[in-house]
């Protein structure tokens, strides 16, 4: 038996208020001739925090994939912003899974932000009037507005490598909101950083939603650090998925209909939740995210 962490939930939205900004309809996906989900059924409304959670190699990258048009569905469809997957060009941002920097590199924090600008034109010296054109302007004055966004002005100057983990993190949200995205993809954004920095990212990725009305759909292994701020949860099992409000998805009842094997969702003392009993997903990655052990998800429960 296995036990991965999950958590309780804040928000009570069932539907989004006005037009969704991404829908699934019946959604399904199979790579290399098998079935990682299917019948997905989603609504995001403009604003909102959705978590995509469950074991190792479910599909939770690949959904996002899926979103971005990088995964062709099986079955079903997705329309994000009204469009096809991959039509939203600029109005989706996107941040992949965590990439370390080595700590001898010299690129800025600044530089790191300005490449989700002009990414391609990046470390191409302008010709002088350009550097000085109401163009650049704005684009500086936008990426100061977003290092300040995320909180990383007092180091944004220095060498990416020189950063720490969660700052390095805030950083890449910050390329990932330049361009002023209205959906957000964030996958595992919390993964490898340290408990203090995961809730203060997660605070930062919730203001991002309310304040900024920001979309963010997130992959999460632990959804505790997330808890307080998410009004939807997709949660993905192999073959199935179930999808709605944090308090409807993450109970014992819905994750042993999905799994179809008895699963406990236990509520520590402080808040928590542990899901115990949760299957072996059919492939996993072993380089990391090793699920929590038994003994682990048992001290975690008090
Ligand atoms: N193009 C592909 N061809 C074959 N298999 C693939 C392809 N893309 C992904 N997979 C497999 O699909 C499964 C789901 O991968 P995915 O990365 O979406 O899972 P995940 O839930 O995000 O996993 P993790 O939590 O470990 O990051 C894995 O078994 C992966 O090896």
């Amino acid at each position: 038996m296995t036990a991965v962490t999950s958590g309780i939930p804040a928000q009570t939205r069932t539907e989004p208020t006005g037009q969704p900004v991404l829908r699934l309809h019946d959604a399904g996906v199979r790579v290399g001739g098998r079935t990682l989900w299917s019948g997905v059924q989603l609504s995001i409304g403009a604003g909102e925090f959705t978590a995509v959670l469950g074991p190792n190699g479910v599909g939770k990258s690949t959904l996002i994939k899926a979103v971005l048009g990088l995964q062709p569905l099986a079955e079903g469809e997705i329309r994000v912003l009204g469009q096809a997957p991959g039509q939203a060009g600029r109005r989706v941002g996107y941040l992949p899974q965590r990439r370390n920097f080595d700590a001898s590199l010299r690129i800025r924090g600044t530089d790191i932000v300005a490449m989700g600008l002009d990414g391609d034109r990046w470390g191409v010296p302008l010709p002088l009037p350009e550097r000085f054109s109401p163009r650049r302007r704005a684009a500086r004055a936008r990426i100061e507005e977003v290092i300040e966004l995320v909180g990383a002005t007092k180091y944004a100057h220095r060498p990416i490598g020189q950063c720490s983990g969660g700052e390095q993190q805030r950083l890449l949200i910050a390329q990932a909101l330049v361009r002023r995205p209205e959906i957000l993809l964030l996958d595992e954004p919390l993964d490898s950083l340290d408990l203090p920095n995961q809730a203060a990212v997660a605070a930062l990725i919730g203001r991002i939603c309310r304040v900024e009305g920001v979309s963010v759909i997130m992959v999460a292994h632990d959804v505790n650090p997330i808890l307080g701020y998410l009004d939807r949860v997709v949660y993905l099992a192999e073959g199935g998925a179930a999808t709605g409000t944090p308090q409807e998805v993450i109970t014992s009842e819905t994750l042993t209909r999905l799994y179809g094997t008895p699963i406990e969702v236990l509520r520590t003392s402080d808040g928590r939740l542990v899901v115990v009993g949760q299957p072996e997903a059919p492939a996993r990655h072993s380089d990391r995210h090793a699920p929590a052990s038994a003994e682990e998800a048992d001290r975690a429960a008090g």
